[in-house]
Formats: C-alpha cells, sequence, structure tokens
C-alpha cells in the first residue's frame, strides 16, 4: 500500500457521470487550495452498465467499486453522494470530511414552468425512487409514476421530448452540474421528505492513511455532518437501504435554553410511507447537536412503534 509520504499527487477517485466528476473536482480543487497536488479518477462501476433500477442491482452498486479501488490503493480518496452509500460501515475506511451541504430538497421538473398542483390528474411523473413514489402517491393527485433511471440529462431529456410530463429528482445533483434553471419546483419537506444525506458528500479515505486524515478534515463541515448522522442513523435502525421509503432530514436550529441563552439544537424529521401510498408514518424531535447519532436512533424507534417496520419490510 502506498504510504503517504512516497505520495506525489493524493488520487481522488469518482464515478464517470458529469454529476460525479462535477462534484469530485470540487474537493479536488479543495484539497489543491490546501496545499496538496491532487488530481481525479475515474473509476467504472456496475452501476454505470446496467439501466436496471436500482433497487434490482443492489444497494452499493455506485459505490463498491470505488472502495474497492480505496481498498487497493488504486486511488487514495473516493468521493461519494452521501445518500448512496450503505449504512454499514466499511472496515478500514473512514468518512475524513462531509463538506458544507447543498440544497437537500427534491425538486420537480415539468414542461411549462408547472408546479405540482398545476399537473392535471394522469400527468406522468418519472422517478425510480420507492420513497419519492411513495409520498407523492399519497398526495393523492390521480398522477402516474413511472420508473426512470439514466444519468441527469437523459431524465431531463424525457421531459422535453414529452415522454414524460415530469421528473423528481435531487435539486443538488441539477445545481451541481450548473442546471437548476430546469427546476419548476422545490418541494418544501412537508411535501417530499428528501433521502437521507440527499446534498450531501461523504469524502473517505484509508483510516490508516493518518496524515490524509487530518488533511481532508479541514474540509469538513460539523453542521452538515451532524444532521447527516442524524439522518442516517434513522435509516440504519429502521435496517432500511437507500432505495427504502424512508425521507429524513436533519438541521441545526437556534433555540433559548431555560437561561434564555441562545443554543444550537438538531431538529430531525422523518417518515416512512407505504409505497402505494396508502399510509404515511411521520415523527420529529428536536435535541442537542452531540447527540445527532442518538436522535436519530430514538426517532427510529418512534416510527417502529408507529408501525413503521411494515413499511420498510414490503418488497
Ligand atoms: N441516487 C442517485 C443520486 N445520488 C445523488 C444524487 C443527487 C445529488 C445528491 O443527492 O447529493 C442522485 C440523483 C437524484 O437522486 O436525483
Amino acid at each position: 500500500m502506498t504510504k503517504p509520504t512516497d505520495r506525489d499527487v493524493i488520487r481522488v477517485g469518482t464515478r464517470g457521470s458529469l454529476l460525479a466528476r462535477t462534484q469530485t473536482q470540487t474537493i479536488v480543487d479543495a484539497i489543491i487550495a490546501a496545499g496538496h497536488p491532487a488530481e481525479p479518477v475515474i473509476i467504472r462501476t456496475a452501476g454505470d452498465d446496467s439501466a436496471a433500477p436500482v433497487a434490482e442491482i443492489g444497494i452499493g452498486v455506485f459505490t463498491k467499486a470505488i472502495r474497492d479501488a480505496l481498498h487497493s490503493g488504486q486511488i487514495d480518496v473516493a468521493v461519494h453522494s452521501y445518500k448512496d452509500l450503505p449504512t454499514a460501515p466499511d472496515p478500514g475506511l473512514v468518512i475524513a470530511a462531509v463538506p458544507l451541504r447543498e440544497d437537500p430538497r427534491d425538486a420537480l421538473v415539468s414542461r411549462d414552468g408547472k408546479v405540482l398542483g398545476e399537473l392535471p390528474p394522469g400527468s406522468v411523473i418519472g422517478t425510480s425512487a420507492p420513497r419519492r413514489a411513495a409520498q407523492l402517491r399519497a398526495l393523492g393527485l390521480g398522477l402516474e409514476i413511472r420508473p426512470l433511471r439514466g444519468n441527469l440529462d437523459s431524465r431531463l431529456g424525457k421531459v422535453a421530448d414529452g415522454e414524460l410530463d415530469a421528473v423528481i429528482v435531487a435539486r443538488a445533483g441539477l445545481v451541481r452540474i450548473g442546471r437548476a434553471d430546469v427546476v419548476t419546483e422545490a418541494f418544501d419537506p412537508v411535501v417530499l421528505l428528501p433521502a437521507p444525506a440527499q446534498g450531501a458528500l461523504a469524502v473517505e479515505c484509508r483510516s490508516d492513511d493518518a496524515e490524509l486524515v487530518r488533511t481532508l478534515a479541514e474540509l469538513d463541515d460539523a453542521s452538515t455532518r451532524a444532521s447527516v448522522d442524524a439522518e442516517r442513523a434513522v435509516l440504519a435502525t429502521l435496517e432500511a437501504g437507500c432505495t427504502a421509503p424512508v425521507g429524513a432530514i436533519a438541521e441545526v436550529v437556534e433555540s433559548l435554553d431555560d437561561d434564555g441563552h441562545i443554543i444550537a439544537e438538531l431538529s430531525l424529521r422523518a417518515v416512512v410511507a407505504a409505497e402505494d401510498g396508502s399510509d404515511v408514518i411521520r415523527a420529529s424531535v428536536v435535541g442537542p447537536v452531540e447527540r445527532a447519532d442518538q436522535l436519530g436512533r430514538e426517532l427510529a424507534a418512534e416510527l417502529l412503534e408507529l408501525g413503521a417496520g411494515e413499511l420498510v419490510d414490503t418488497p
């Protein structure tokens, strides 16, 4: 394995999609700005070769090949969309930085600038995420939901060419590739709760690469990390993966303590929905930022008490 001292350039691995390359370049630039030469390295993944829904090809397809390259020493750093990472830790690897998060909301991209409420019943909406489909069905708008995969450009193309009336994608992805202009509505989390860790990046390296762990730590944003820890703790406790009908969002909010002092607290909301939209279970909690992980687990326990287990297990 390459020792940090033998290394001239820090190799930062990524998938080949425009989104992956763009978000990796921001990390490469930040590492260079911190005074260390760095370059991107593109890794092919099984997910790139398949057009099947993620639920079929398996959780972690996008991230496994990149983690393998990290373990083997082919690359030194991996940049993942955090929401695509399985909740189980990968022994030997560490998330050294969670940089400041991009807008976590889901976004509607429709023709003629229509917002969701303006789409007539029977309109055809593309999304493959069971979480989005379930919450959308629960709104009872009579929309028809079609599976959707492929890169962002091809998804947007299906709206432009009339195959679909609208698609729902993560706003963060569009912002990163410079296409925020196509968003016709960014959903309030009350309407559509985003995936745990949506809009956040996970910057990962080998845990024994101590010097690099320290270098990357400079890119960490404490509030984003606490938020994402809480959201992912919900998912992990529910034993659900990135394709489960589970949404969660946390943010650091200011509130007053008993003595009237302003303190920062973590506000966490989560939803579990039946895929057919027949049931939606919501819960929320506010607590100390330092207890992010516990807050997530407590909220998941509450959701399970309310009957979430059956909804998560639905095949
Ligand atoms: N599941 C694919 C994926 N992984 C990360 C993003 C967008 C960027 C992000 O959430 O950080 C997307 C596309 C989407 O959900 O529309």
